[in-house]
């Protein structure tokens, strides 16, 4: 079991700040992001969350967890668009991260210069196992990265990256468990090794 510590002092003090959520789908990312934007609005903060406009599965408005909990968001088309949105705000949150250009990078660390606590999240891999979008380099300036894991749906280990199950080559493919599953490094290598070989 993965305990989140409480981040006490994250939560409280009114520092900027750049805190990277990641790993593969079912990970928990979208239920440890509503935890955290649901803990702000109790300590009275001004929350607003953010998600691309293309990220449409589960609802056009709200970010929404495969467990279904969700938090109303504002849907943008791009990066530079969160700017537009945030004066007054304390705390923002980024779900579908991997989909925003490269420009996020940057809009999150003006944010967190201007005293924002951000909260970035998204898949750390695309499904071929290539790091995906701004994610990479949002983890190389946060202030702190959260790793989570999905349990692998053939062994039972940590599931270490979104494995494709329909036939599509196209890096954004919206789905979930019709068209992906979390698999661990050993049983991905051999869903892959059994496709190569069909
Ligand atoms: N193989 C799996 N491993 C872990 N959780 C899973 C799995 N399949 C479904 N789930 C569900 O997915 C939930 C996490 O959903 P969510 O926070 O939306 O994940 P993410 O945003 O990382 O895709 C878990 O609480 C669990 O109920
Ligand atoms: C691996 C992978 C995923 N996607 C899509 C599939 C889902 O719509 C989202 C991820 O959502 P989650 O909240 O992390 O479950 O991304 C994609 O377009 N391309 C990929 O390679
Ligand atoms: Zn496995």
């Amino acid at each position: 079991m993965v305990v989140f510590s409480e981040g006490h002092k994250a939560e409280t003090c009114r520092k900027g700040r750049i805190e990277v959520i990641c790993g593969s789908m079912f990970s928990g990312k979208t239920e440890e992001l509503i935890r955290r934007l649901k803990r702000a609005t109790f300590a009275r903060q001004r929350v607003e969350i953010f998600k691309p406009s293309i990220d449409v599965r589960y609802s056009e408005e709200k970010v929404v967890s495969h467990d279904n909990n969700s938090i109303p968001s504002t849907p943008v088309d791009s990066s530079a668009s969160i700017l537009l949105f945030t004066s007054e705000i304390d705390v923002v949150g980024i779900d579908e991260a991997q989909f925003f250009d490269e420009g996020l990078t940057e809009v999150c660390n003006e944010l967190a210069n201007n005293g924002i606590r951000v909260i970035v999240v998204g898949l750390d891999m695309d499904y071929k196992g290539i790091p995906f979008g701004p994610i990479p380099s949002l983890c190389a300036i946060a202030d702190e990265v959260t790793k989570v894991h999905a349990i692998c749906v053939k062994c039972g280990d940590l599931a270490y990256v979104s494995h494709r199950t329909v036939h599509n080559d196209k890096r954004v493919l919206l789905g979930e468990k019709e068209e992906y599953e979390p698999l661990c490094r050993n049983c991905y290598r051999k869903a892959l090794e059994k496709e190569s070989s069909k």
